[in-house]
This record gives C-alpha cells, structure tokens and sequence, in this order.
C-alpha cells in the first residue's frame, strides 16, 4: 500500500517554496519554528490547498499540477490533525467505518474493516462509544484507525500528540511507530524524541524553505541549520544494548534508562541500541572526576561555538553546553583534554 512521494509547492501568499522527497515505506518528520510552512505544506499534500506553482506526485500519478487537480477524498492521502475531529453524532466504529465507506466499500466489508483498525489501535473495547464519551488519547487512536481504515498511500500527520496529556502520549508514540513501519508518513512535530524514533529521515524548514534534510540521526546529532541546532544538537552514542546501557565502538559502556522503542520491547543485550543525551546535560572538566559514578568520556575539544548565552564545546562527535563563565574560568580551547562528564539518570537508551 505504500507509495513514494514527491512535493514542489510555491505558495506565494504564505513565502512557502518547497521541495522534498519520501520514499516509499519512509517516513519523514517536517521540522521547523513556528510560521516556517510546515501545515501549509501537508495542507498541499492533501489537498486542500492549491499551490500558485508546483506539483504533488504519489505513486507516479501527479495529483496537483499545472494542469491537474484531484480533490481531497479522491487523493488516498489521510490527514490527522491535532485534534481529532470525530464525527459528534456517530459511534466510535461507525466513524471507523466512514473511511473504508467513503473509499467505496459496502456497509459489510466497512464494518469488519472498522473492527480490524479499531483491533489494531488497541481501541476495540471502545467500539460502541460516542465521541463525548472518550478521553483525548483515545479520541486520538480512534483517528487514527478511521485514517487507516481508508487505506491511504500517504499518511499525513499534524503534531498528532500536541493536544494530549503527556502522560498519555508515549503510549500513543508506541502505537505509532507500530503503524507507521512502512507506512509513507509526513509527521509535522515539535518533539525531538518524535523526530528521532519514528521517522527515518527529517526535513527542517525555516521561513518558508527548506533549511536542511537527511537521516534522523544524523541531522538531530550534527545540525546545519539554526533551528535544528536548537532543537536538537543531541548527543547519540551508537552500539549494542548492556543491562544497563550501551557499549560504544571504542569498548567504553555509557550508562542510562533503557526504554523500549515504538513498537519494540527494549533493546536486550548485545542488540543496536543508541544512548541519547542533550549537551546540556553535559559538565566539562579539566580533571577527570575520582570515584564518581557518572559516565565520563576522556575528549580532546575541537570546537568551541557560541550558542545564545551558553558555548557549545564541541570533541569529536560529543557537544556541551557549558557557561561563558565556565569556558574562561577553565580556560577551554580547542586541542585541550578534558572530560566530559553526565549522569546516568541524564541518558535515554533505546534500541535502534
Ligand atoms: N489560513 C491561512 N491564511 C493565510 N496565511 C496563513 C494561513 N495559515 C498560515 N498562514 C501563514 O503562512 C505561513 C506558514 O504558516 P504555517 O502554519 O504553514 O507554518 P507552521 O510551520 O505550520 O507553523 P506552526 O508550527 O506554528 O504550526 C505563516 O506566515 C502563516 O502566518
């Protein structure tokens, strides 16, 4: 059911001018600050909005163009918004079955299609309830299985957990990253955690354009643009799972949280995983600290730049943000040793 796509959209009125690629099975996160085009650019995608230039491609088929315009309903193309926007007056598997029914399939055939989507987002208790009568999360997953249900090739996602309760949204980031393996997927959203585990590959927009694109890792560990270097610059520490952490090439075992990943339990021993930790959360010394449970990773800085008040101190594929008090007050530089220290209780594992 997968299909690849391909977007070049100009919309003058909005400064967008974009252009990007999805794999077939891909699924790509669009990133970027407030007003950058991210919704303007899914509102294309679906069509429901017509660009002054451009083309939309799924599958080959061009389905807005110069000269060609297929609507909304008919572009297999599913958008799920914030907010969940349920049909108020029917049950949870008649909103279910409206996807499968608006594709053309009988009352039967939409109904077991209903329940098998409802199976699948864990919401099949929930089959005979009306809309007012779920919580959020629930609203949510209900979406999505009425999404899924019309059997999309392009799946298109609108910060899909902003309107929840964080404590509900892991839970509903678990689901996801269970129905988006191999699902072409554009997931607009503001969480790093989101952008790193369940899209393969990220798009930063900014003012309009595109300000940077490539494999999740890469951007969210080695930022180009601006914006993704505030968003993330995370630390990733790539290698196998331990007990308690994970062993990097170099041998040396970083020390964290191991959680489960979308979908997965987490990772056992010896199987890939990534520790994930924010420079923030790093403290730079000069001597490496005695007896101290914390992992520390003996570098040899490379860079220094400054980041708003703080100073990234970049060493080879580490970054800390440290104070400009403490870059003097160390007297850091590059080509001087230090140790980069964090706590354990600062560094997420996941299997990879
Ligand atoms: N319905 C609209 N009519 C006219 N201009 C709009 C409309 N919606 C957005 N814009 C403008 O288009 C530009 C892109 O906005 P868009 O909502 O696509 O950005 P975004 O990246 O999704 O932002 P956010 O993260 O705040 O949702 C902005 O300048 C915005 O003010």
């Amino acid at each position: 059911m997968s299909a690849d796509l391909r977007v070049e959209a100009a919309v003058v009125s909005r400064g967008l001018d974009v252009a990007f690629d999805v794999a077939a099975g891909e699924t790509v996160a669009l990133l970027g600050p407030n007003g950058a085009g991210k919704s303007t650019t899914l509102a294309v995608l679906a069509g429901l909005l017509r660009p002054d230039a451009g083309r939309v491609v799924v599958d080959g088929e061009e389905l807005t163009g110069p000269r060609r315009w297929v609507p909304p309903h008919a572009r297999r193309t599913a958008l799920l918004a914030q907010d969940p926007l349920l049909f108020p007056h029917l049950s949870v598997v008649e909103n279910v079955a409206f996807g499968p029914r608006s594709t053309g399939a009988g009352r039967r055939d939409a109904r077991a299609s209903a329940e098998h989507w409802l199976g699948e987002v864990d919401a099949s208790h929930l089959a005979g309830r009306r809309p007012h009568q779920l919580s959020g999360g629930q609203a949510q997953r209900v979406a999505i299985a009425r999404a899924l249900a019309a059997e999309p090739k392009v799946l298109l996602l609108d910060e899909p957990m902003a309107a929840l309760d964080v404590a509900v949204a892991p839970a509903l980031r678990q689901l996801l990253g269970r129905v988006l393996a191999d699902r072409t997927t554009v997931i607009v959203t503001h969480h790093v955690l989101d952008a790193l585990l369940l899209a393969d590959r990220v798009v930063v927009m900014d003012g309009g354009r595109v300000a940077e694109q490539g494999p999740s890792s890469v951007v969210l560990s080695r930022p180009r643009s601006a914006f993704a270097a505030r968003f993330a610059g995370l630390n990733l520490v790539s290698g196998t799972a331990t007990a308690h952490g994970v062993r990097g090439p170099d041998g040396t075992v970083v020390h964290g949280t191991v959680h489960g990943t979308p979908g997965a339990e987490p990772p056992r021993e010896g199987e890939p995983a990534v520790a994930v930790f924010r420079p923030s959360a790093v403290a730079v010394h000069r001597e490496p600290p005695g007896g101290s449970p914390r992992n520390a990773f003996p570098v040899l800085i490379t860079e220094l730049e400054p980041l708003g008040d703080l100073v990234r101190v970049r060493a080879s594929d580490l970054a800390a943000d440290v104070t400009v008090t403490s870059v003097a007050a160390l007297a850091l530089a590059p080509g001087l040793p230090v140790t980069f220290v964090v706590k354990a209780t600062e560094v997420e594992v996941y299997g990879h």
